[in-house]
């Protein structure tokens, strides 16, 4: 695998030439009349241009030819990419999926996406999808772009080698990469992979505010790695570029690969974190924290401190709570909770939620703790104790209600119908008087 180079930051101006073209980045102005190598200028805004200064996101790119130069769309039919919530009648049951399969016919990373749940409209720039992938060939001569919004990639099997117009990234199992609206990419794959996909319509992720735990901590913005520019120029015919536009798939073709940008600068980047430095912060005296002090990623809704979609991660870390049920707290919640496990167990399902797979507690669904897992913390001494060593298990957290697509529900074939069963034993402990 290639030792490839990352700016650090986030939210950051950056600025990027590849070695080979020294001095191609235009000086003191983004157009100049003629570019630097005769390179073309393209802007690829990721607000609009009049938003506040703070949310403002665009990147100047230099190109070898501008992105325009393109044949007509069509349609993409090889797609299990949906936006449409209607498919299937509402399901207010605790749902779990089993670990998804990889394909048994080639099947590249853009034609791997099959969509299982979502809310909201891209159209309106509202809303949120979750999506799986898998895998088991390099996207060829193929490139992809959502014009809806952010990709949330999370690896579960697999490294992905994701090359984008800004350059070259490696994302692990344990790490996360976001490629954000309009920014095009190709997969390529070392073996047969698997992961999710969260993707938000409306605003771009962003650092949760760390209120009074100060300045650092959580996802620290340093370890937020950036590519650098890598250009290749190179005459391909019928070169694919498919692009997901008001939830549906289409396609063009050109003469040339998309990844001809030489150099570029902006703030408007994808980027990958590794989520072993995620900064864990928990109670150190007594009681269980709610999951939000383990988000990594937000995308707020204009209702203050509401996510749209938060990216919450549950890792290896300390337990040292005294008088406390350390695990997961039984619960009813106005937000819907779809988790995914990407190594190791989840501490409140040890054995019945396994990585690669999937669940889904939506607003209102009680959940909680299984059997065991009450039975074990209600008498386990409480020494200072691991949790969660080589696990990891993630959450994405919505204030909208998530429906599940055919592909979630019937298709894929993963739908677990026991279980209900993991909190059939819980047994009724009441000391006080039968009235
Ligand atoms: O439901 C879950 O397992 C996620 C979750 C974890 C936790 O530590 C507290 C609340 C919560 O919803
Ligand atoms: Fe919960």
């Amino acid at each position: 695998m290639e030792n490839l180079k990352y700016l650090s930051g986030f939210n950051s101006e950056f600025s990027s030439e590849d070695p080979r073209c020294p001095e191609s980045l235009p000086k003191g102005q983004n157009s100049p009349q003629v570019c630097p190598y005769g390179l073309y200028a393209e802007q690829l805004s990721g607000s609009a241009f009049t938003a506040p200064r703070s949310e403002n996101k665009r990147t100047w790119l230099y190109r070898i030819r501008p992105s325009v130069k393109h044949r007509p769309f069509e349609k993409f039919f090889n797609s299990g990419v949906v936006s449409n919530w209607d498919e299937e009648d509402p399901d207010p049951n605790q749902l779990k999926w089993k670990p998804f399969d990889i394909p048994k016919v080639k099947t590249d990373f853009v034609e791997g996406i099959n969509t299982i749940c979502g809310a909201g409209d891209p159209k309106l720039k509202h809303g949120l999808a979750i999506h799986v992938y898998s895998c088991n060939t390099d996207m060829l001569n193929r490139a992809f772009s959502n014009s809806d919004g952010d990709f949330l990639i999370v690896p579960q099997k697999g490294t992905l080698s994701i090359k984008t117009e800004f350059g070259k990234m490696t994302v692990k199992p344990n790490e996360i990469a976001v490629i954000q609206q309009g920014m095009r990419f190709t997969v390529d794959l070392a073996e047969p992979s698997m992961g999710y996909i969260l993707e938000v319509f409306g605003q771009h992720f962003t650092l949760p505010d760390l209120g009074p735990i100060g300045a650092n901590g959580l996802a620290n913005p340093r370890d937020f790695l950036t590519p650098v520019a890598c250009y290749e120029d190179s005459d391909v015919k019928n070169y694919e570029v498919v692009v997901k536009y008001q939830g549906r798939m289409f396609v063009c073709r050109m003469d040339h690969s998309p990844f001809d940008v030489v150099a570029w600068h902006g703030n408007y980047v994808p980027y990958k974190y590794d989520l072993g430095k995620f900064m864990v912060i928990n109670s150190v005296s007594f009681d269980h924290c709610d999951p939000s002090i383990f988000t990594v990623l937000t995308c707020q809704s204009e209702k203050k401190g509401t996510a749209i979609a938060d990216f919450v991660i549950f890792p290896p870390r300390w337990s040292v709570q005294e008088h406390t049920f350390r695990p997961p707290y039984y619960h009813r919640n106005c937000m819907s909770e779809f988790m995914g496990l990407i190594l190791g167990e989840y501490e409140a399902k040890k054995g019945a939620f396994q990585p690669g797979g999937a669940t889904l507690h939506s607003i209102m669904t009680p959940h909680g703790p299984d059997f065991n897992c009450f039975e074990g913390a209600s008498k386990e001494a409480l020494k200072p104790c691991r949790v969660a060593d080589n696990t990891q298990a993630f959450m994405f957290e919505s204030c909208l209600g998530l429906a599940v697509t055919k592909w979630g529900a019937k298709t894929c074939e993963k739908l677990d119908a026991d279980y209900f069963k993991v909190w059939q034993g819980l047994q009724k402990h009441f000391t006080g008087p039968k009235m």
